[in-house]
């Protein structure tokens, strides 16, 4: 595995023929092994976690190079706080990752990604990235992950990138903007990957005190009664919300947003009578934590492109 810094070090590292690439299946499919090997790119901000590696592990299994991209961007912080607080752990990052198969490390430094006189955004508009994150976060959080991941991927060109859906807005701004600029990259969506007692993970999760732990468990529950609501055919969203609430309130957990939308838009529901996104962001003592359940999901998986 080799760890890299730079821009330059990364496509010299993806060049053909580089020691990097020797993993690679010489002649799997009997085609020319540069043209038929497949990149695939797992953009994290490190503090890997059993989620992470799950994305590590498809990508895997699904291509013959596999890069990981660890960046604590700051553009995507709005509470130097929470910047300040977003735990770093790189060696032990890097230990997860060779275990877990990954070719290449790829983790820049902020000057390497927004060298001086940096002055280009990439802004994603409507819905998408105006409401719950984008609200609560501030309307610069995803003008922020938007920038990243197009540099991401064009500093790497993979032909795969993977992202989990326990973001789930942010996995759907990177879709639309990969679509309207076209990069060549296909995105794939990765289920939430959550512990035994079903709390998400999240490199947050370890800023979490033992009781806030607990009390934070009333999220994957009120996720899914609404889920198991749905599915008996509850169609009201003010009775799925009554009932989340309920939830909610016996942890002591107190949402920032309790929010039902359409999967593609964000737009907000009315009723759920198809395919309808749960997306909850909650405080748990200083911790804020997000999660999601698409109700009545279609019995076929979701297409990975627009
Ligand atoms: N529990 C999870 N299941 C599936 N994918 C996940 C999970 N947690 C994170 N990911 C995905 O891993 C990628 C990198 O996420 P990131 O490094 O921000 O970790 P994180 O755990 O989401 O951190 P935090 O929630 O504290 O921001 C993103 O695509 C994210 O959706
Ligand atoms: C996609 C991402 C790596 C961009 O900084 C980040 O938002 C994350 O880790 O989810
Ligand atoms: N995990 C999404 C990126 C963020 O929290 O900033």
């Amino acid at each position: 595995m080799k760890v890299v810094r730079t821009i330059a070090e990364l496509r010299e590292a993806l060049r053909p023929g580089h020691p990097a690439r020797a993993c690679e299946s010489q002649d799997h499919l009997g085609q020319n092994p540069d043209t038929a090997s497949r990149i695939g790119m797992v953009p994290t901000m490190g503090a890997l976690h059993e989620g992470h590696l799950s994305l590590l592990q498809r990508a895997r299994a699904e291509n013959d190079l596999v890069i990981l991209s660890i960046f604590v961007n700051p553009t995507q912080f709005s509470e130097a706080s929470d910047l300040d607080a977003y735990p770093r752990q790189e060696a032990q990052d890097a230990a997860l990752a060779e275990s877990a198969g990954v070719d290449v490390i790829f983790a820049p430094s902020a000057a390497e990604m927004y060298p001086a006189g940096f002055a280009t955004t990439v802004s994603v508009s409507g819905a998408i990235t105006e409401t719950l994150e984008g609200a609560g976060r501030g309307s610069s959080h995803f003008d922020g992950v938007a920038t990243v991941v197009a540099k991401l991927l064009l500093a790497a060109l993979p032909h795969r990138a993977y992202f989990g859906q326990k973001d789930a807005q942010q996995l759907r701004v990177v879709q639309r903007m990969v679509a309207d600029l076209g990069i060549p990259t296909e995105i794939v969506s990765c289920a939430t990957s959550r512990d035994a007692d079903g709390l998400a993970r999240s490199s947050r999760n370890v800023r979490l005190s033992e009781t806030d732990r607990q009390r934070a468990l009333v999220i994957p529950r009120a996720l899914a009664a609404v889920s198991a609501a749905a599915a008996s055919g509850e169609t009201e969203v003010v009775a799925l919300r009554t009932l989340a609430e309920g939830i909610l309130a016996e942890g002591s957990v107190d949402p920032e947003y309790l929010a039902f939308v359409n999967p593609e838009s964000f737009a907000p529901a009315t009723t759920v009578s198809g395919t309808v996104l749960c997306a909850i962001a909650a405080r748990v003592g200083e911790v804020r934590l997000i999660d999601n359940e698409l109700l009545n999901p279609p019995s076929l998986p979701i297409s990975k492109e627009n």
